[in-house]
């Protein structure tokens, strides 16, 4: 487990990219030799700083014909509503770089079956990704984390989504009841790398116990971080104890 501190998000921004061109131009990396690099994104609105630097520092290094790119999460909203996680990334990176339509394969929120649309995104996931027994193998799924410890769209007390074999299931935000679609723990722990990008203060208290062994239980997060076969996180919170 590597943790990379940056002094601003934006840095942790440039660190996590650079990263991940490393690995994708290593032969052994994502995708190997030339071949499809998969990514998850998340959603919540951390991620846009990523996609900002992506597009104004990264964008010409970065294979984009390798990129199939996929959710983490999806609110059961429309494509045009801004609670969407794939208006942000469309907005901030989709419409910027050279990536196709062939290439992006959105939850689709609108959906007003959501359980059907679940079984569709987790067939479609199933078919187009290296499988590891059932579960299907992301070369990157980036993560946030919230402030009250979920990842993904895993909240406290959704545990059982961590270790269901379905890639993706239906879960509830416990405040609002938006219903949501997530990709399931065992997932985001399988991943060729499962790396966190988080920044902001008020998650200084999550970041800081993400390794306690009785916290695993309690936030999603932690237990992810934890599990992972393959975790970073990358942050621009100052980690005063080991996290
Ligand atoms: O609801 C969500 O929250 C987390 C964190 O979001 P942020 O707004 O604090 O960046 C996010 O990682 C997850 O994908 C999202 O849907």
């Amino acid at each position: 487990m590597n943790i990379h501190v940056a002094d601003n998000a934006r840095e942790a921004a440039r660190m996590l990219l650079r990263n991940m061109l490393a690995v994708i131009r290593q032969p052994s990396g994502a995708g190997g030799e030339g071949g499809t690099v998969n990514v998850a994104f998340s959603g919540g609105s951390t991620p846009a700083i990523l996609f900002d630097v992506w597009v104004e520092e990264f964008a010409e290094l970065t294979p984009w014909n390798r990129f199939r790119v996929y959710w983490v999460d999806e609110r059961c909203v429309s494509s045009e509503n801004k609670d969407s996680n794939y208006r942000l990334a469309k907005i901030h990176l989709l419409d910027k770089v050279p990536l196709t339509s062939e290439q992006v394969f959105r939850i689709r929120g609108e959906q007003e079956d959501a359980e059907r649309e679940v079984l569709r995104y987790s067939s479609m996931v199933l078919s187009q990704l290296p499988l590891d027994g059932r579960i299907p193998v992301f070369d990157f799924v980036l993560l946030g984390i919230g402030a009250d410890g979920h990842t993904s769209s895993v909240f406290p007390g959704q545990e059982k989504l961590l270790h269901t074999l379905a890639p993706y299931a239906l879960s509830t935000h416990p405040v609002t009841g938006q219903r949501r679609i997530a990709m399931t723990g065992e997932v985001m722990v399988r991943a060729r790398h499962t790396w966190f990008y988080v920044t902001g203060q008020d998650k200084a208290g999550v970041i800081q116990s993400l390794s306690c062994p009785d916290v695993r239980n309690r936030y999603p997060a932690a237990y992810v971080w934890q599990s992972a076969l393959h975790a970073e996180l990358f942050t621009d919170i100052q980690v005063i104890s080991p996290v």
